[in-house]
């Protein structure tokens, strides 16, 4: 059995609905699909959660939602006169749409994270409409009735372990399941999204709970590339990579698949298929167990990300000072935030965060704090910071791979701020000023790619 997962692109009217509905109805063992919500149609339209999002400020800040509304409504309805539904088939969408504002919330996270999800909700719900007008047999899922349980972060929840044994108690026969993404309901009984982009995330734990023979996930590219295909001109096609490439490689930029969707799979040992909705036919990229996994080169891919800053501390003698980290790190938990990594030298370390989670006011009483508690000799927030990382199974035990990264880097006059190798070996970070991302991506990969070195093991 597969379980299917499409992407907002691939659902974004109702041309994209009817290839989606071919390739599920194309294999007998595609039984379960997770959809996103209508997502751009063209370059410069508007995802349907992006106007959920406003339809919730809109409210939050009791403004008129005439207008927001009518443009959610339309998107749904473009698809229902696709498919000549009727009035009386968009009426419950309608009607949930509208009810969204009215319903009591326990606080306006809540509020945000229930509107987001019914982009998902309701278009899992018009699918399985559309397929039983076509008279294909299929049934709309919710997460309620699944059993997905998440925690209680309203916009960023993760899955709890009991969603497996009830998902595993999920009755279905001949028919196709549909199951809207991108969220699931709190022990409370509200509903809680994860991280955007999250529809992957259900898919996969979809695809564990029902112990699925392989998961799909069908996007708008042929194939994950070496790079991404916006910054690097018609990269290579990866065909197979492990599991643990993938989670750094999308960690780090490569948003055609979640990072979090990755641990259901490694968790399950599900294998991962990346296809192209628009041209299924071709194979796309299998992800895979690292056992007995033979690297094709030395390196898979190199990402680049903008979403981090980094705080900068410098104090001599700090490797000898008990307890230096602990209050930094005390300090770090009054303002709630986690950090990604702490690469260190002699008298002075980096932290590198995410910065999605600061406004500019948490930075600023923050490192007051830490200038407090610290006294260090300089202390500097670097909001300018990109990371690089350059990912292969490949890479363990040869000798000359950073060598191999940093030349074209220096040919290039781009600064490092920093390099750590992954305990794993298999990647290497790098810190990099963000307007020299690309350029940094672009260089590395056609050092590996485009002019093979001839690298020894060790
Ligand atoms: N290395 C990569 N390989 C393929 N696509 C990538 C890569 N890095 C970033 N992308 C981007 O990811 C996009 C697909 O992800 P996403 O927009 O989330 O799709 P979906 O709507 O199907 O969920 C591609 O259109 C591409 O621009
Ligand atoms: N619709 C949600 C969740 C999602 O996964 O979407 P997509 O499959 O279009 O990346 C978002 O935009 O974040």
């Amino acid at each position: 059995m597969k379980v299917v997962k499409f992407g907002g692109s691939s659902l974004a009217d109702g041309a994209q609905f009817e290839k989606v509905i071919g390739i599920m109805t194309a294999d007998p063992q595609r039984q379960v699909m997770i959809t996103s919500a209508p997502g751009k149609r063209h370059d410069g339209d508007i995802k349907v959660t992006d106007l959920l999002i406003k339809y919730a400020e809109l409210t939050i800040k009791h403004a008129d939602t005439g207008e927001i509304f009518d443009q959610i409504f339309a998107r749904y309805q473009a698809i229902g006169d696709y498919f000549n539904l009727g009035e009386d088939a968009l009426a419950p969408i309608w009607m949930a749409l509208s009810q969204l504002p009215t319903t009591t919330y326990p606080d306006d996270e809540y509020l945000m994270a229930a509107f987001k999800a019914h982009g998902e909700r309701l278009n899992a719900r018009l699918m399985a409409t559309v397929m039983t007008h076509l008279g294909i047999k299929a049934r709309f899922v919710d997460p309620s009735e699944a059993g997905i349980v998440v925690s209680d972060d309203p916009n960023n929840a993760t899955v709890l372990p009991e969603t497996y044994d009830r998902l595993a108690q999920l009755q279905y026969t001949d028919e196709l399941l549909v199951f809207p993404g991108f969220f699931g309901f709190t022990e409370t009984g509200q509903i809680a999204t994860f991280s955007r982009g999250g529809s992957d995330i259900t898919g996969a734990i979809v695809a564990r709970g029902l112990n699925a023979d392989l998961y799909e996930n069908f996007t708008d590219v042929d194939a994950i590339y070496a790079a991404n295909p916006k910054i690097v001109d018609q990269p290579m096609a990866i065909e197979r990579m492990t599991y643990r490439e993938m989670r750094e490689l999308s960690y780090a930029g490569f948003s055609v698949f979640h990072d979090e969707a990755i641990i259901p799979a490694i968790q399950g040992q599900i294998p991962i298929n990346v296809k192209n909705t628009n041209r299924p036919e071709l194979p796309g990229t299998l992800i895979v167990p690292e056992t007995n996994f033979r690297p094709a080169q030395t390196i898979t891919g190199v990402a680049s990300s903008n979403r981090f800053a980094a705080l900068y501390i410098h104090r001599y003698l700090l490797n000898k000072e008990v307890g230096f980290t602990l209050k930094l790190l005390q300090v770090f938990k009054k303002y709630n935030v986690s950090y990604e990594h702490m690469p260190s030298g002699i008298d002075d370390l980096t932290v590198i965060f995410d910065k999605t989670q600061f406004d500019d006011e948490t930075v600023h009483a923050m490192c007051h704090d830490v200038q407090e508690a610290l006294h260090p000799d300089t202390i500097e927030w670097i909001d300018d910071y990109a990371i690089i990382m350059v990912v292969g199974e490949g890479m363990r035990n040869k000798i000359g791979v950073i060598e191999h990264i940093v030349e074209p880097l220096v040919a290039h006059d781009i600064g490092v701020h920093m390099i750590n190798q992954g305990a794993s070996r298999i990647s290497i970070m790098l810190g990099t000023r963000r307007a020299d991302a690309d350029e940094a991506v672009k260089s590395i990969y056609d050092a590996f790619f485009n002019h093979q070195p001839t690298l020894q093991k060790n």
